[in-house]
Formats: structure tokens, sequence, C-alpha cells
């Protein structure tokens, strides 16, 4: 082979090289094209199916995506219902089939009978609208409470029951009546119950997505604050001690529920606990709200609710993370209605 045929073949052999190298940067091209074409592209008629049942889940991600401003989980992973972070619709569709009826329990003791009418008022436009619900109204006054109209498959069942002079051993003695009453009512009668003071009113929607096996709410008071500052029985004498370093979040008194069961279990132990108090003479700082906080501290709440569930716009103001006042308190002059 001469000089000349050995140039010549080796200029044929770097023009193939040529050819195959724009070759290969096309086909390189090209199949980047198409991976990232096939995956934006409209999907396959299966997954296309997937996508369109699938919808409501993808908004509701994206509505929860959207509270960052608050904490959605408490670190046992129980949800904190923040408005913004459910559909209302969707958790109708999985309640509504299963015909429950929620029970409430609402003490009007002496002069607390005058709030039962603003109290009922509003359960009946904002509370479980759409189901069935049974007031129990614990007083010592039944000729004193409202008859409002109700809705459709609700109704009021008034339990006469024996007051107290102390104030706040009327407060204290709503975990013994509502224990005793689950063998005699609410087993029997209702799913779930929610127990509330009665000096509050409804002012905004408080549905299904409240509802869960142990449910506590967060005192709008320490919403926020350190541990530290939270109000706690700090005597080891008493039952409902919690020491300093340890507790999870401050519940409120006027606002707990859950399944039936769950509530019986609640109440028996704070009654309890309060009897042994009582015999070794003392008394927790926030009598019922302390037991409260001490069994929540030991049972974890399966379900927690934000302070929209229960807000005070006297004391509190509107601060931005709350975007709904589902309760609000009533004002009472303290002087005037209790221990009357
Ligand atoms: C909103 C909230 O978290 N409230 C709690 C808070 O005080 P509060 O200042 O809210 O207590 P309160 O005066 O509302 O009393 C609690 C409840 O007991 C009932 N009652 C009281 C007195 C009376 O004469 N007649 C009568 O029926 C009534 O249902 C009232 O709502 O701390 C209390 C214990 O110290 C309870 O734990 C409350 O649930
Ligand atoms: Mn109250």
């Amino acid at each position: 082979m001469n000089s000349k045929t050995k140039d010549c073949l080796s200029k044929t052999y770097r023009d193939w090289l040529w050819v195959i190298l724009v070759l290969a940067a096309f086909l390189g091209g090209y199949s980047t094209y198409f991976i990232l074409e096939h995956h934006s592209s409209s999907p396959e008629p299966a997954t296309q199916s997937v996508q369109h049942h699938e919808k409501p889940k993808i908004e509701l991600q994206t509505a929860s995506q959207r509270r960052i401003d608050v904490p959605l989980l408490t670190p046992w992973l129980a949800p904190i219902v923040w408005d913004g972070t459910f559909d209302e619709d969707i958790l109708n569709e999985q309640f509504q089939g299963r015909n429950i009826t929620i029970g409430v329990t609402i003490f009007a003791i002496k002069k607390y009978v005058i709030f039962l009418k603003l109290f009922l008022e509003t359960a009946e436009k904002h509370f479980m609208v759409g189901y069935k619900v049974n007031y129990y109204v614990f007083t010592d006054r039944p000729n004193d409470v409202p008859k409002i109209p109700l809705q459709e498959g609700r109704k009021i069942i008034t339990l006469v029951v024996q007051n107290y002079s102390r104030w706040q051993d009327i407060s204290m003695h709503r975990m013994e009546m509502i224990s005793n009453y689950c063998h005699q009512l609410f087993f029997k009668d209702v799913d779930y119950l929610v127990c509330l003071d009665v000096d509050m009113k409804f002012n905004d929607h408080v549905g299904v997505e409240m509802l869960s096996d142990l449910v506590g709410t967060l005192h709008p008071g320490f919403y926020g604050a350190s541990r530290e500052t939270f109000t706690y029985e700090r005597r080891p004498k008493s039952q409902a001690y919690i020491p300093r370093g340890k507790g999870d979040y401050y519940y409120m008194g006027g606002f707990f529920g859950g399944k039936v069961q769950q509530v019986y279990k609640l109440t028996k132990a704070c009654h309890e606990a309060m009897l042994i108090d009582k015999s070794n003479r003392i008394e927790a700082v926030w009598h019922d709200e302390s037991h409260l906080n001490k069994y929540l501290f030991l049972h974890k709440p399966t379900k927690v609710l934000p302070p929209e569930y229960m807000w005070d716009k006297q004391l509190l103001g509107w601060p931005a993370f709350l975007r709904k006042m589902r309760m609000l308190a009533v004002p009472k002059n303290h002087a005037k209605i209790r221990n009357k």
C-alpha cells in the first residue's frame, strides 16, 4: 500500500468517524427529548383514569401544604386540624354513611343557665350540621332550659343533677357526672361525646373534622408559649402533678371529647384522681383542667384541635395564624355569676 492510498483510506476513515459522531449526538439528543416528552405528555389510559380519580386528594395535599405558619402534627403524629388542612366534603362523604350520633355535654348549674340560649342557638347554626346530635343539659334548674327550635334528628335531653356551693366543685364534678351517665345513657345512645363549657358560643363551622378516638384542644392562652409557662399542677402530692420539663401542650378544660368509651375512661380517671386528691387534702391548681392535662399527657390524644375551636377575642385579639374563630368565649362577670 503506497502512502497515497494510506492517506485516502485515513481520510475516508475520518469522514466516517464524523458521520458516526454526528449520528450519535443526534440519537442522544433525540432520546433525551423522547424520555422527557414521554413523561410530561398525556399519560396512557390507565394512568389517566388514576389521575382523574385522585384529583381531590392532590388538591387536599396542596391545601395542607399551604399551612406553613402552624404545626400540623403532634410529635406522636396526631393531626392538629387547622383550617385549610382538611376537605369538609370528603370528610362528610366518609361520615354520612356511618349514621352516627354525637352527644354534647353541657353543664348549666345555678346562674350559668343564662348561657344556654346563645350556646344552643349558635350550635344549631354551626355544630355538626346535617348530623344527629343529642344535647345533654345537666342542670339543677330544668325549668330554665330554653326551648329553641332544633333541626331534624337533634334533641335536647335535660338531666337534673345536684349543685355545689363552690364553682370549682361544680366544674370538677362534671367528670363524675359524665362518667356516670356513660352507663345510663351515652354508651347506648351516642357514638361520640363532645364535652364543652357553657359560657361559649359557636361562631363558625365545627364538624366531623374534629371527631376522633380521643380529642384535646389547645388552650388559646398558651398557644405558642414555652412549656415552662404552662400552668400544670406542680405539687407532687397531687394526682395531677406534671414535673417541670415534661408535658406536651396545655389543653383547655372546656373542650374535649372522643369516642364514648374513651371519654368514659378519661372522665372516670379524672374523677378518681380528684377523689384521691380530696382524701389527701389537696386541690389541683386549675381543678378538672389540671387533671385533664395529666390524663392527656399520659394518654396522647389521637387528634388535637387548634385554638380556632375556642378563642377569646377580647383577651387575645385576632392574630394572623387564626383564620377562623369557630367557638368564642362569652364574656362573663365572675363576681356576679360564680357561686350564685
Ligand atoms: C374554657 C375553659 O377551658 N374553661 C375551663 C376553665 O375555667 P372557666 O373560667 O371557663 O370556668 P367556668 O366558670 O366556665 O366553669 C366551668 C363550667 O362549669 C359549669 N358551671 C360552673 C359554675 C357554675 O356555677 N355553674 C356551672 O354550670 C359551666 O358549664 C361552666 O362553663 O377552668 C375550669 C377549671 O378551673 C374548667 O376546667 C373550665 O372548663
Ligand atoms: Mn368557661
